[in-house]
């Protein structure tokens, strides 16, 4: 797999930026050497240096010293941490060569543009990524901002990609994504400590149950992605007519499990949206 050279920073170290961060190393996309991580309180930050990536308590040497900068602190915190930036920041003719990557939910381009317009011709990339993919199984949606050139999407791409799926976006679908991807890993854990529970009331040992669930996700996910078939036709083949499957497949239509998470989805995907307009 391709490798970078260029210097990766995380400005916040929290579990998205370690999620990307570990996930680049141990998939040899970059060196531990060439990440460096800031934080409010180091201690914090002891899993990356754990892993040997080296780490401070300010953004301002994060932001100096990379070439590309993830932006990984909650949306609320944007703005104070982008003043303080901007409040420290000693302009120089390689700002322009920076390439910034927000994760930030609901935060749009304009938004981000503003906060840090202290750097000149700001290039300034948006996405919506996963904790998944700290083991190679992400899936990421991104927007570039007007200064981004295609070598800079290149280069994001790379290093997204190589940690599941990546692809650009129109920006107006990025909250909408956030929904399914962004959550999803949350509602999907949710699904595998049910079926475990499920398994555990009928006797099954806790571990032995959670194992079984998990693979068991992990394989009807598989199975949609390398038949490509539709998941409705697959949950045909495993339905027996008059048998075991399809009294459960009613019993999840009794308590409404599609419609919930098809709820669950819009109601984050909303939430998304308004994380961005509450800081504003
Ligand atoms: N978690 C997820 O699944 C996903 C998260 N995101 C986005 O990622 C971003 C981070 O979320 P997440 O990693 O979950 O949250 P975390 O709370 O795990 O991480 C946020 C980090 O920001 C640090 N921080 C706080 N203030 C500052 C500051 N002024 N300067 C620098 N760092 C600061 C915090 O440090 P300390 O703890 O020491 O205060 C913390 O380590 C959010 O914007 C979220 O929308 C996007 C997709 C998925
Ligand atoms: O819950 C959140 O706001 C973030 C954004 C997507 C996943 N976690």
């Amino acid at each position: 797999m391709a490798k970078l050279d260029e210097k990766i920073g995380f400005i916040g170290g929290g579990n998205m930026a370690f999620a990307i961060g570990s996930g680049l190393i141990n998939r040899g996309i970059v060196k531990t050497g060439q990440v460096f991580v800031s934080g409010p309180n180091i201690e914090n930050l002891q899993r990356w240096r754990d892993i040997g990536v080296a780490t401070t308590d300010d953004n301002n040497e994060v932001l100096n010293k990379s070439d590309i900068i993830f932006i990984c602190v909650k949306p609320h915190i944007l703005a104070p941490c982008a003043e303080q930036l901007r409040n420290n920041h000693v302009r120089t003719i390689k700002d322009m060569e920076k390439l910034f990557v927000s994760v930030l939910a609901g935060v749009s381009l304009k938004d981000l543009e503003e906060q840090f317009s202290f750097i000149d011709r700001l290039k300034m990339i948006r996405t919506m990524p996963n904790t998944p993919m700290q083991v190679g199984e992400g899936c990421t949606v991104y927007t570039p901002g007007s200064y981004v050139v295609q070598q800079d999407l290149e280069k994001v791409h790379l290093m997204l990609n190589s940690l599941g799926i990546a692809q650009q976006v129109p920006e107006s679908m990025i909250d909408c994504v956030t929904g399914v991807s962004g959550c999803g890993p949350a509602f999907v854990y949710t699904i595998i400590e049910a079926l475990a529970d499920g398994a555990v009331k009928n006797g099954v040992p806790r571990q032995m149950a959670l194992q079984f669930a998990t693979q068991t996700v992990l394989g009807a996910a598989k199975t949609v992605l390398v038949t490509g078939k539709h998941p409705a036709i697959l949950r045909d083949e495993v339905c027996s007519p008059g048998g075991a499957t399809i009294v459960g497949v009613h019993e999840l239509e009794k308590g409404n499990l599609r419609s919930t998470i098809i709820n669950a989805v819009e109601k984050s995907s909303q939430r998304s949206a308004e994380l961005g307009r509450k800081n504003k």
